[in-house]
């Protein structure tokens, strides 16, 4: 498994959220308020390189399903943006609504969308093991792009069809050479860009997020077996939908979001 699939996850029941979170004044996710966010012109466009040879598995980690890619080389990376140096993908998940209305983490003058996708990579220049990253506050890059309903998306197929496979928490199945870019919208050079953290336990406050202004779009029914996933592993007697996997959005406290576009 990759290094980012250790079970070093905070084994915290994620929706209730925890009491206290350790200074807690760059908590994700945030509404994205536009006329807020400030225009920056030395913000370069992002370069991703990604090889569909370092897809490795997907599971059912009961908080969402993982696609993991393998992060033990510089094989699968961004840089250039708003980051100063290299960062490794290691894994790419969802969050989803019960419907339509709701589902993504951001929003964008209080806009949400069904679902969000979040590419999630640490920096392989300052670190050399995605839990080292994990806790340091230049630590991870997410990118986030949102999922709008539409015309079917066919890269996205063939993850679908291998959902079924990780129903249940806990379960895994191998799962190659999926190339990550045909999730990213065509293009990638206007985003806003925050400090913030993980928007699962532990929440360390390690994540330069990208978040897409472009959408991409999926058919209902392919968000439909996003919402044929269940929280709970195989032997629970009561089965739960995985469904509303999102955090509650937390306060901006003072954070600039600015944006590669005017
Ligand atoms: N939604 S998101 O903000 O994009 C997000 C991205 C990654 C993770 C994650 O890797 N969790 C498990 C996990 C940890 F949270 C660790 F702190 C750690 F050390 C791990 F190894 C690990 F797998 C959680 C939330
Ligand atoms: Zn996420």
């Amino acid at each position: 498994l990759s290094a980012c699939s250790s079970k070093l996850a905070f084994m915290h029941p994620m929706w209730q959220e925890p009491l206290a979170i350790p200074g807690g004044d760059r908590q994700s996710p945030i509404d994205i308020v536009v006329r807020k966010s400030v225009f920056d012109p030395q913000l370069r466009p992002l370069k991703v390189q990604y090889d569909p040879r370092t897809c490795q598995q997907i599971w059912n980690n009961g908080y969402s399903f993982l696609v993991e890619y393998d992060d033990t080389t510089d094989k699968s990376t961004v840089k250039g943006g708003p980051l100063e140096d290299q960062f490794r993908l290691c894994q790419f998940h969802f969050h989803w609504g019960e419907n339509n209305a709701w589902g993504s983490e951001h929003s964008i003058d209080r806009r949400l969308f069904p679902a969000e996708l979040h590419l999630v990579h640490w920096n392989s220049d300052k670190y050399s093991l995605f839990e080292e990253a994990v806790i340091e506050e230049n630590g991870l890059a997410v990118i986030a792009v949102f999922l709008k309903i539409g015309k079917r998306h066919e890269g996205l197929q063939k993850l679908v069809d291998a959902l079924p496979a990780v129903r249940h928490k806990d379960s895994l199945v191998e799962f190659t050479k999926f190339d990550p870019a045909c999730l990213l919208p065509e293009n990638i050079d206007d985003y806003w860009t925050y400090a913030g953290s993980l928007t699962t336990p532990p929440l360390t406050e390690a994540v330069t997020w990208i978040v897409m202004k472009r959408h991409i779009e999926v058919s209902h029914d392919q968000l439909a077996v996003f919402r044929s996933l269940l929280f709970t592993s195989a032997e629970e007697q009561v089965q739960r939908s995985m469904v509303n996997n999102f955090r509650v959005q937390q306060a901006v406290k003072g954070r600039t979001v600015r944006s590669s576009f005017t």
